[in-house]
C-alpha cells in the first residue's frame, strides 16, 4: 500500500506538470499560477496524507481517500481545460462539478469513517488496559483506581464499602491433575460464578493468578461476610466441565470493613490478605473477618 501511494503521488505530480506545460502552450493566458497553487494545495493534502501512518492500517479509508483526491484531480484537469479550450461543448457540468462533488464526498465519508475507526481503537486499547484477558474481570490497576474513589467517598462523606481477598485453595493441584488449559477453564468458570454471586454494583478484579478481590460498595461487615459464605457455598458446590473431568474447588476468603484506623487504602488490603491467609491456615474452604475497633 505504501509503494502504492508514492507511485500514485509521483503519477498524480507528473500529470499536474505535464498538463501545466502543454497548456501553457497552447493558450499563453491561461491562469496558470492558479492552477499552480491549486495543484500545490492538491499536492499538500496527498502528502499530508501519505505520511498519516495511522491511516495507512485501514486500507478501506486510504482507497476511498485517494478515490476522493483522484476525482478531485479529474475536475481540476477540466476546469482548467475549459478555459484553454474556451467552454468547449463536452466539459458539461457531468465532467467538471460532478467529480468535485463526488471528490469531497468521498473525503468527506474517509474521514467519517477515520473518526469511527480511531474512537474504535481507543475504546478497544482503554478495554485491554483494564480487563484480564483471560477471565474478563478487571486487572489490578484499574480495580485500585475504582476502590480508591470509594476510600475517598468515605473519608468525605463515611459511606461504608468493605473487601474481599479470594484464593482458589490448592489450585497447582488442579494444574498438576488435569493441565493448564484446565486450570485456565477454572479461572474462567470462578470469575463467571462470582459475577453471578455478586450485584452490579459490586467490583470484581483478578489480582494475580488465582487471587481476586471484591469491592463491596455501600456494604458492612455483616453483609460482606454473608456474601463471601455465599461465594464459599456457590464455589464448593460448583461442578467445573473441562474435556472428560468433572473439577471442583474451593476457595478462601478474607473480609474486611473500612474504617477510620485504616489511613490507606493499601493498609486495608493488607489487612484483606492477612485474613485470606488466616482462612488458608484455619483450614481453607472458609471465610475469614476481622471486627474493627
Ligand atoms: N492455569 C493457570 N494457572 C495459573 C495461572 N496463574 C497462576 N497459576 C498457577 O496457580 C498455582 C498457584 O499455586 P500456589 O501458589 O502454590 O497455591 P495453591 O496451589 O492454590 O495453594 P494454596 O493457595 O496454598 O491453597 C501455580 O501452580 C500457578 O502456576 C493461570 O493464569 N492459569
Amino acid at each position: 500500500m505504501k509503494r502504492f501511494s508514492l507511485v500514485y503521488i509521483i503519477l498524480m505530480m507528473l500529470i499536474i506538470i505535464l498538463a501545466n506545460i502543454v497548456f501553457f502552450t497552447v493558450k499563453t493566458e491561461i491562469d496558470y499560477w492558479s492552477f499552480a497553487s491549486e495543484s500545490f494545495i492538491f499536492i499538500t493534502f496527498l502528502l499530508i496524507f501519505h505520511n498519516l501512518s495511522e491511516l495507512k492500517s485501514n486500507n478501506t479509508i486510504h482507497f476511498i481517500l485517494l478515490a476522493g483526491f483522484s476525482f478531485i484531480l479529474v475536475s481540476m484537469l477540466m476546469d482548467t481545460l475549459n478555459e484553454v479550450l474556451e467552454h468547449p461543448i463536452f466539459i458539461t457540468t457531468l465532467f467538471e462539478d460532478t467529480p468535485q462533488v463526488l471528490g469531497f464526498a468521498c473525503i468527506f465519508i474517509a474521514i467519517k469513517k477515520w473518526v469511527k475507526f480511531n474512537g474504535a481503537k481507543t475504546t478497544k486499547l482503554t478495554e485491554l488496559s483494564r480487563i484480564d484477558s483471560l477471565t474478563g474481570l478487571f486487572l489490578r490497576r484499574y480495580f485500585l483506581e475504582l476502590a480508591q474513589n470509594e476510600f475517598d467517598l468515605y473519608a468525605r462523606k463515611k459511606q461504608p464499602f468493605s473487601i474481599l481477598m479470594l484464593d482458589l485453595d490448592f489450585f497447582k493441584r488442579v494444574n498438576d491433575q488435569f493441565g493448564h488449559a484446565c486450570g485456565d477453564k477454572v479461572l474462567i468458570c470462578f470469575a463467571q460464578l462470582m459475577k453471578e454471586s455478586l450485584r452490579k454494583t459490586d467490583v470484581v478484579a483478578r489480582w494475580g493468578g488465582e487471587e481476586f478481590i471484591v469491592l463491596l460498595p455501600n456494604t458492612r461487615l455483616k453483609e460482606a461476610v454473608e456474601i463471601a459464605k455465599l461465594i464459599n457455598m456457590h464455589t464448593r458446590n460448583k461442578k467445573m466441565a473441562c474435556e472428560t473431568n468433572t473439577i471442583t474447588i474451593t476457595v478462601s476468603i478474607g473480609v474486611i470493613e473500612m474504617h477510620d484506623e485504616f489511613e490507606h487504602l493499601q493498609t486495608m488490603i493488607t489487612q484483606a490478605d492477612e485474613l485470606l491467609y488466616q482462612a488458608k491456615n484455619n483450614g481453607r474452604d472458609r471465610s475469614e473477618f476481622a471486627l474493627s475497633n
